[in-house]
Formats: structure tokens, sequence, C-alpha cells
């Protein structure tokens, strides 16, 4: 129990609730001379979720599908034009300060760092601009100065770190009021290898150790896969898929691929439906069949009737599966068009 009356939470484990919100942009757009044409943009469609207390949530989908309105909504930047949402009990856009003292937010393209100052100074201004106890500010900045290997760092102006020390000290800087729930906005965007690792070490020491709520909001689907236990996919709008990760693979109704390779070059060989040949490189060809179908039996027929010398099954990558899913369900809710205003 970590004393959500007491701060004034949701009692029925919900921490982050979203009942049917929508948000529209109104657009002018010049159409010619003395023209304008007054379009309606619904970024965010009738969409209801909930996020349980200490939940790593992963909110994916394409570009323009509406995850910063959402994030936006959430921190109480803009007012949703419909519906009802509320973190921890507090309704975002009527109490936005208030909310503040309880959620962090790292956008991976904008720093929230002063850009002249070293990183340590801008720690001191949000120490005080949050108004965060002497004692709790010293430990959780030697908390997160330890974990974040920002040591080396905290005397360096902001502008002259690398985009990896940068995003360690923007991380830093959104969880030095302890936060209950952080909104993550493209964290790993832009970052080498090693950099992304030790990002996505620390938010899994972060979510085990300290229980806080987390939505992830990335195109790095290996940011999900080693984060996230749940995911929900938005596109125009709505939400189209909330569930584990490995449900998508059934939702885009994913196919995996069985290469072979025959001891020449041959002709496509003849797979039994739904199986198919996709590719054919000299004596190596692709065939792609439903995850759902064992590979046995078209492993048994290849090796029956082709000279078959070494064969392997590839799974399938999660980014085609979404790319999949987005082409049969997106399609629907494209037949959706914003609503245009004479
Ligand atoms: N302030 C605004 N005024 C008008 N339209 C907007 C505004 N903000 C967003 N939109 C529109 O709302 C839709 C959703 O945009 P949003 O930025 O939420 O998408 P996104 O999923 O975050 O995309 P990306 O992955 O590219 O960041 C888009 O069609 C966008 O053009």
């Amino acid at each position: 129990m970590r004393g959500d009356a007491a701060r004034g939470g949701p009692s029925d484990g919900a921490f982050i609730e979203l009942d049917r919100v929508e948000k529209v942009f109104d657009v002018r757009r010049r159409t010619g001379f003395l023209k304008r044409e007054r379009r309606r943009v619904r970024a965010v469609d009738d969409l209801s979720f909930t996020v349980a207390r200490g939940e790593t949530v992963g909110y994916i989908g394409p570009n323009g599908a509406g995850k910063s309105t959402t994030i936006k909504m959430l921190t109480g930047i803009l007012t949703p034009s419909g519906g009802r949402l509320r973190v921890a009990g507090i309704e975002p856009s009527r109490e936005r300060t208030r909310l503040a003292q309880r959620i962090g937010v790292v956008f991976g393209q904008r720093t929230t760092l002063w850009w002249d100052l070293p990183l340590v100074d801008s720690y001191r201004l949000m120490h005080r601009m949050y108004r965060i106890p002497d004692a709790r500010y010293r430990a959780n900045l030697d908390r997160l100065v330890e974990h974040l290997d920002l040591g080396p760092l905290l005397d360096t102006p902001v502008r002259q770190l690398s985009l990896g020390q940068r995003m360690r000290g923007d991380i830093a800087a959104a969880l030095l009021h302890d936060p209950e729930v952080l909104y993550l906005d493209e964290p790993t965007i832009g970052l080498d290898v090693i950099s992304k690792a030790r990002v996505r070490d620390f938010l899994r020491e972060l979510r085990d150790e300290r229980g806080t709520t987390v939505l992830l909001t990335t195109h790095d689907l290996q940011d999900i896969e080693q984060l996230c236990s749940r995911v929900m996919v938005i596109d125009h709008g709505r939400l189209m898929y909330d569930g584990p990760l490995a449900g998508l693979h059934e939702a885009g109704e994913s196919e995996r691929i069985l290469v072979v390779d025959l001891d020449r070059e041959l002709p496509p060989v003849d797979a039994p439906a739904p199986a198919r040949v996709v590719k054919v490189e000299g004596p190596r060809q692709w065939l792609a069949f439903p995850s759902s179908v064992s590979a046995a039996p078209l492993v048994a027929r290849i090796a029956a009737e082709y000279p078959l010398v070494d064969l392997s099954v590839r799974e399938p990558d999660i980014e085609a599966v979404i790319a999949r899913m987005y082409a049969g369900q997106g399609n629907r809710a494209a037949s959706r068009p914003p609503t245009s205003i004479a």
C-alpha cells in the first residue's frame, strides 16, 4: 500500500483513467486569395483505457496517431474536447500545478534542462521549482547520479553533453521530485546501442524497485519488448489494440518465414497453401506461413520432395506485424476523414 488515500489517489487501483476522451483541433488553411478552409482534426477519438499503479505500458502508433496529444492531455497542457480523464484522481487541465508534483515527463526530442548551465544547476533550479524538501532532494540526486552515471557530467553545460548523456540528465531531472508516474516520449530516439541499453536498464530498475507507473511512447519496438508487459496501439486517435506484446502477433495475423537452402538453384518450391514462396535467391528460398500453423508438415514436405541442405525458421518482425495490423484495421479508421467545415 503506497498511501493512495493520503495522497488523494483513486482507490480502485486505476492510476490513469481515460473514459471516451476526445481532442479536436480547429485548423484554418488558406485555399485561395480570400478563401480559408476550416478543418476539424480529430486527433484523439473516443479513447478509453486505464493504467494501474506500477504498470509499464507501451503506447505506440504511426506518426500523427495521437500519442503526443494524449500525453499532453495527461499532463494538463491540453484540455480534452470531450470525455473524462483522471491521473491519480486529478483532472489534469484543471489542476495542472498540483498534478505536476506527481508526474514526470521526458520528451526525447526536447530537453527540460537549461542549455547554458551546468547540469547540476538545472537540478538546483528544479529543487526550488518543485519545492522538494532538502533531505529528499539530496537523497534523490545522489541515487539518480549513481544509477544514471552522471557524476562526471554534473559540472558540464548541457549544450556540451552528447545526446545519450543529455537524455540521462533529462530522466534524472524528471525524477528528482519522486513522481509516481513517468511519461516518456521517445526516450531512446537517436541514441547509440550502448546508451539505449543504459536507459533501458535504468527504466527496468525504476519499474522493479520503485514501482513507478510508466507510459512509454516509442517507435523502437525493442524498448517495448524489453520494458513493457502491456502495449496499447493507437491509430487515427483510436485504440486499435490493448494487451500483451505477444498478442500483437495474432492481431496482426503475423507470419513466420521458413528459409530453405536447396543443393542448387530451382524454380519456387510447390508449397502447400497457405504457405507461399516470397523470395528466391540462388539456391535459397523464403516461404511465409501463418505463425499459428506448425512448421513441421511444411518442412517434411519440402524435405521429401526437394534436395534440402539446410533450413531455419525466422520469427516475425514486430514492426512488420504492427504495419500489417494498421493495413487491416487502419483502413477502417482512415475511412473517417477529419470533419471539414466550409
Ligand atoms: N496543436 C495542433 N493543432 C492542430 N492539429 C494538431 C495539433 N497537434 C496535433 N495535431 C494533429 O493531431 C494529430 C495527432 O498528432 P500527434 O502529435 O498527437 O500524433 P503522434 O502520434 O504523437 O505523432 P508522432 O509520432 O509523429 O509524434 C495529427 O493529425 C496532428 O497533425
